[in-house]
């Protein structure tokens, strides 16, 4: 049977998740299994290791991938539109907070993991060009006896517009670029921008790449995301940041339960209206069930050996963005 991935093991218990092996020794295990004898309690674990959850469904970990592509081959198309209908257009402002948390600087290298469609590259962008273009205008006003033709340059040059700012979007799923690099030609998205494929758990880059790593909705999505951790983590510059936008939990209890009432009775239901998929988005509502509170995703991300890991609720909790950094 295969092992484990990685050292730290997490398991979902109920509505919590719990850490329960760390190189190889059990450490912090459900009181109900403390009577049995180790052996037992070593298989149990093994087996339970080899399972995972997809939305509330339990399935081989093999098989977690597969379905997970095969929600968003389907979706792909429709993903921007749902995304406007079912947030009322929230979604907007989430992903607006985490570039204002971010707060690139000039020559920025940014790898956006899971990044489907390229909301947070197209974002990441905007940012760094206006912030560019500004200080362009302010040196421009400094030197004051340039001529027009050396004017006309420094604007003309698309990629000094980003001041050596560049964003790779890395995702495994091909529908999802294909609309991505789609909307970045009709969008008029060209320098600085590259699409890639690859998986969260695998990264395709060198170790000591990128100034900052984000993930945006994507890592609930991830079979072991212990694993997605430690490669943010490889890929980062020491000094590096790692960036998630996630759904999480909401605490006060008469917004959870409006939140339960909406999610579980409005939104499969305008995924079937809309895109003609109701599965792939009551697989949306249970995968937003199954992900760790913000303490628990705050404790992985420090397992995964990031520093001064810090995380802010947004909208009562019903999402959260998490940062810690590579030292
Ligand atoms: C397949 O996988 C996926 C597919 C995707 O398309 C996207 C993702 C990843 C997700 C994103 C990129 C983000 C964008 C997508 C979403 C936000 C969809 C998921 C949404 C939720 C889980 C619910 C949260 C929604 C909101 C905060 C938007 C605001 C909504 C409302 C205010 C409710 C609108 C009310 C109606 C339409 C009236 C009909 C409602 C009912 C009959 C049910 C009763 C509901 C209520 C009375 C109000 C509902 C209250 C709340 C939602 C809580 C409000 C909270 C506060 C005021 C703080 C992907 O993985
Ligand atoms: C909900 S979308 C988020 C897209 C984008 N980040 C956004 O905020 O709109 C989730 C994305 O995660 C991608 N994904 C799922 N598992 C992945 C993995 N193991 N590695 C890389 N991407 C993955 C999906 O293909 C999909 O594009």
């Amino acid at each position: 049977m295969a092992a484990p991935k990685s050292c730290v093991l997490w398991s979902y218990c109920g509505r919590g998740w719990s850490r329960a092996m760390r190189g190889g020794q059990l450490l912090g295990l459900r009181s109900s299994w403390s009577g049995a004898p180790l052996n037992a309690r070593l298989l149990s674990q093994e087996k339970r290791a080899t399972e995972t959850h997809f939305g509330f469904e339990t399935v081989p970990e093999e098989e977690k991938g597969g379905k997970v592509y095969q929600v968003f081959e389907s979706v792909a198309k429709k993903y921007d539109v749902m995304n406007d209908m079912m947030s009322l257009g929230i979604h907007r402002v989430w992903k607006d907070l985490l570039l204002w948390k971010m707060r690139p600087l000039p020559g920025t290298q940014l790898l956006d993991v899971a990044g489907g469609t390229g909301d947070i590259a197209f974002r990441f962008l905007n940012y760094v060009q206006s912030h560019h273009q500004n200080k362009q205008k302010r040196q421009l006003r400094a030197q004051q006896n340039l001529s027009w033709e050396e004017i006309a340059k420094k604007y003309q040059n698309e990629e000094d517009s980003l001041g050596g700012s560049r964003v790779v979007v890395c995702d495994i799923n091909k529908e999802m670029l294909k609309v991505g690099k789609q909307k970045a030609l009709a969008q008029g998205y060209r320098a600085g921008l590259a699409w890639v494929l690859g998986d969260a758990e695998e990264l395709p880059f060198d170790d000591d790449k990128f100034d900052i790593y984000t993930i945006a909705f994507g890592i609930r999505n991830v079979t072991h995301i212990d694993q997605a951790l430690q490669e943010a983590h490889r890929v980062l510059k020491p000094g590096g940041r790692f960036l998630c936008l996630e759904f999480s939990q909401v605490n006060n209890p008469l917004i959870s339960r409006l939140y339960d009432l909406y999610s579980f009775q409005v939104i499969p239901v305008l995924g079937e209206v809309i895109a003609g998929d109701w599965k792939s988005y009551q697989y949306l509502v249970e995968s937003i069930r199954r992900f760790p509170s913000q303490e628990e995703f705050k404790e992985m991300i420090e397992d995964a050996r990031f520093h001064k890991v810090t995380y802010e609720s947004l909208t009562s909790g019903i999402v959260a963005i998490h940062s810690g950094f590579k030292l």
